[in-house]
């Protein structure tokens, strides 16, 4: 029987995958980013953190186990979520005298991710909005999800986007103290559900640069990078929120694919140069590219992160002309019958690809089908 002692509760939470990429902070401490950006939530049904935060006057001591592995949480950025948190609790507890004091207890936090961690799949996204969620709820805060945004925001920049779903923007904001960058939701995932997002895993290692040590040292060293934050972005940001309001595929299609190149060139632009897509990365480039040619417009959308991992997007009514050639050439990997069910009939390969299609073939370790999803979801099945 589970310790009457022992306040829980639990939280699913989801992936991001930007399609107009955060990339360079304006202050490294409270993770203010020096552009706005978007992306699309992914469904948990297939990528999702499971977290549980609880407390108890028994706990001698704040830890958190990823993984069953136990973590080091002195991190300053794991310490800002935690004391801004304790904060709003104890407002809750100073409005009601009634309440038990949660705030003065120590947090036991376990958490479980269903896909690599730390290899380019967003997995501190899903993971600082699941731990943000996950004690919001065993304090029973009543701060809005822009508010919780605000706080996972600190965690890991794009940890902000992941507290909603569908289509979610993180506003720069123009503040010193930050009270202004966060995310909303541009429009839920009903309103356009038939984003399918397909990801090639090209490698579910941990990455040499991170996404923090690589963004800093484009910002310090590339000029490029200056005129993508100042000029390139606002107008895209636009763009975007524009086409996904009219559901407009080829519009965002040529927004995330431009986006992901210009975020690319400014890490080529770094000094030293930082490199994250990699050949198998650009044979995926190629046959997006082959398969938009021959369908004469945009179907779908290639987008990269901190990673070679490809994101690709199409929607539902084109999926064998994408899915179903990329399953031509990837059939025999691992994946390809994740989507809620749904089987991927293979198609016939444009022609000229064969060279980039081996190559894919070669640096493909799995595949991933999804969809866009909700935001996160409380859960009654606890880790703890
Ligand atoms: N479930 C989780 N709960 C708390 N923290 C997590 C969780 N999952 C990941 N993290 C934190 O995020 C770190 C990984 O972040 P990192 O940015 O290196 O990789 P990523 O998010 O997988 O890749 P990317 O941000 O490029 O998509 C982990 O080392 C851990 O500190
Ligand atoms: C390329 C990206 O995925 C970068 C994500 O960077 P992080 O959010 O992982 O960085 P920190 O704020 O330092 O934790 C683009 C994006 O998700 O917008």
């Amino acid at each position: 029987m589970a310790d009457p002692n022992v306040h829980r509760s639990s939280t699913f939470a989801p992936v991001n995958i930007a399609v107009i990429k955060y990339w360079g902070k304006r202050d490294t401490a409270l993770n203010l980013p020096t552009n706005s950006s978007l992306s699309v939530t992914l469904s948990q049904d297939d990528l999702r953190t499971h977290t549980t935060a609880s407390c108890s006057p028994k706990f001698t001591k704040d830890e958190l186990v990823l993984n069953d592995e136990d973590q080091d949480i002195s991190g300053a950025r794991t310490q800002a979520c935690l004391r801004e948190l304790r904060g709003l609790r104890k407002e809750v507890e100073a409005k009601d005298g009634s309440v038990p004091k949660l705030s003065g207890m120590a947090l036991k936090i376990v958490s479980e991710n269903n896909f690599p961690t730390a290899a380019g799949l967003a997995s501190s996204a899903a993971g600082f909005a699941a731990l943000v969620r996950a004690i919001a709820d065993l304090y029973t805060l009543p701060s809005s999800p822009a508010e919780l945004s605000r706080i996972a925001r600190q965690g890991s920049g794009s940890a902000c986007r992941s507290l909603f779903g569908g289509y979610v923007a993180w506003k720069m904001g123009t503040e010193k103290d930050g009270s202004d960058s966060a995310a909303y939701e541009v429009a839920p995932a009903s309103h356009w559900p038939d984003m399918r997002a397909l990801i090639l895993v090209a490698s579910a290692e941990k990455k040499d640069v991170s996404s923090t040590v690589g963004m800093q040292a484009t910002v310090k060293t590339s000029e490029l990078f200056n005129h993508r934050a100042e000029h390139i972005v606002p107008a895209r940001m636009t763009a975007m929120e524009e086409c996904i309001k009219d559901r407009d595929f080829a519009t965002f299609a040529d927004l995330t694919m431009k986006d992901s190149n210009n975020f690319h060139a400014t890490c080529l632009d770094t000094s030293p140069p930082v490199f994250y897509m990699n050949d198998t990365s650009r044979a995926a480039v190629r046959v997006c590219e082959a398969i938009n040619t021959r369908a004469g417009k945009a179907i779908c959308a290639y987008t990269f992160d901190a990673g070679p991992n490809a994101v690709v997007y199409y929607i539902a009514e084109n999926e064998g002309q994408v899915a179903g050639i990329l399953k031509s050439i990837l059939g025999g990997k691992m994946g390809w019958n994740s989507l809620q069910g749904r089987a991927v009939q293979a198609a016939e390969m444009p022609k000229g690809m064969e060279i980039a299609a081996e190559m894919l073939e070669r640096g493909v370790s799995r595949i991933i089908l999804t969809a866009v999803g909700d935001g996160p979801r409380r859960s009654e099945e606890h880790l703890v």
